[in-house]
């Protein structure tokens, strides 16, 4: 078989008297999307920065194709960074020029160009373009070499839903070509989308790690279904025979038995307008796991 693509070994990075990330381990084989899921200061972005050699490991052991990082590596690779700032004065049609000509391997122009929907805006400058098209343009730029391995850094924080949507798509279709992704996120919808493998991190370690499929069979599936406080009559007795969840948002039951959960609900007066009945999800995993919210 061949070897992975990127290999990550007792990965520590520590700031001071702060471990940002405390021992990490992965394996990422070739032309899969692999996510770091996890909520703020997770260690996300510190991770993905030792291996991108940006930041320095305390210790650990990071390989690309096999072999400490190397020439190969800076030419193979593409980044996106998690905030890049672009020359203001510069179109996006010289921005992504310039940013070629910095490599000896090079992607076909009009490929980037149609690859990241950049048609409309490339005489406009960086300075007038949306959030959701900066981001197009940043994926362009690090597609620019032809990357084998490229990394992505939370692309859709901060864009509005539609924008979201737009740059999956994006992603999805680099996925199609055979690349292999590194991508961190917050957001759950979006790694159960677009990542094959999902390591969930949580201060500093990753606590689960796997297909969504195999994360939601090994840590429980089945259904939720979620209430108002004040949408049922009675209280719910001590003996209820399900998970319970409760919170600002109301109250969340996770049940293998939705049926007779949903009769049991009647029985206590569930007011079944303020009900919802969905499947189990990463979420719902992510909060069972740690206590907390993914999203602050
Ligand atoms: N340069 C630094 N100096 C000191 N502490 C740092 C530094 N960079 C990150 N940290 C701390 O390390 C921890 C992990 O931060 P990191 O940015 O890697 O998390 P993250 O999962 O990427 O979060 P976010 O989703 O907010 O980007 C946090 O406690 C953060 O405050």
């Amino acid at each position: 078989m061949s070897s992975p693509v990127l290999e990550v070994r007792n990965l520590v990075k520590n700031f001071g008297s702060v471990e940002a990330v405390r021992g990490i381990d992965f394996s990422i084989p070739s032309g899969i999307c692999f996510g770091l899921l996890g909520p703020n200061g997770a260690g996300k972005t510190t991770t993905i920065e030792m291996i991108e050699g940006i930041l320095t490991p305390t210790s650990g052991e990071i390989l690309y194709k096999g072999r400490p990082r190397g020439r190969a590596f800076r030419e193979e690779v593409g980044i996106q960074l998690q905030s890049t700032e672009l020359l203001l004065l510069q179109t996006v049609l010289e921005t992504l020029e310039v940013f070629r000509s910095l490599y000896h391997r090079r992607a076909p122009l009009d490929e980037l160009i149609r690859i990241c929907q950049l048609q409309d805006i490339l005489d406009k400058d960086n300075a007038k373009i949306s959030g959701g098209q900066k981001q197009r343009l940043l994926l362009a730029m690090a597609l620019a070499n032809d990357p084998d391995l490229i990394f992505l850094d939370e692309p859709t924080t901060g864009l509005d839903p539609q924008a979201r949507r737009h740059l999956w798509d994006i992603v999805g279709g680099i996925k199609r070509s055979g690349k292999t992704l590194v991508l961190t996120t917050h957001y759950m919808e979006e790694a159960e989308i677009l990542c094959d493998v999902i390591a969930i991190v949580d201060a500093g370690r990753i606590i689960a790690m796997g297909t969504p499929q195999e994360l939601l069979k090994t840590y429980g599936d089945g259904t939720v279904i979620t209430l108002a406080t004040d949408a049922l009559k009675d209280r719910i007795p001590d003996d209820f025979p399900w998970t319970l969840r409760r919170s600002e948002a109301g109250i969340a039951i996770h049940t293998d038995h939705p049926g007779e959960t949903l009769k049991a609900l009647v029985a206590m007066g569930a007011d079944m307008n303020r009900l919802l009945v969905r499947a189990y999800n990463l979420e719902d995993l992510f909060i069972e796991l740690t206590g907390r919210e993914l999203r602050p």
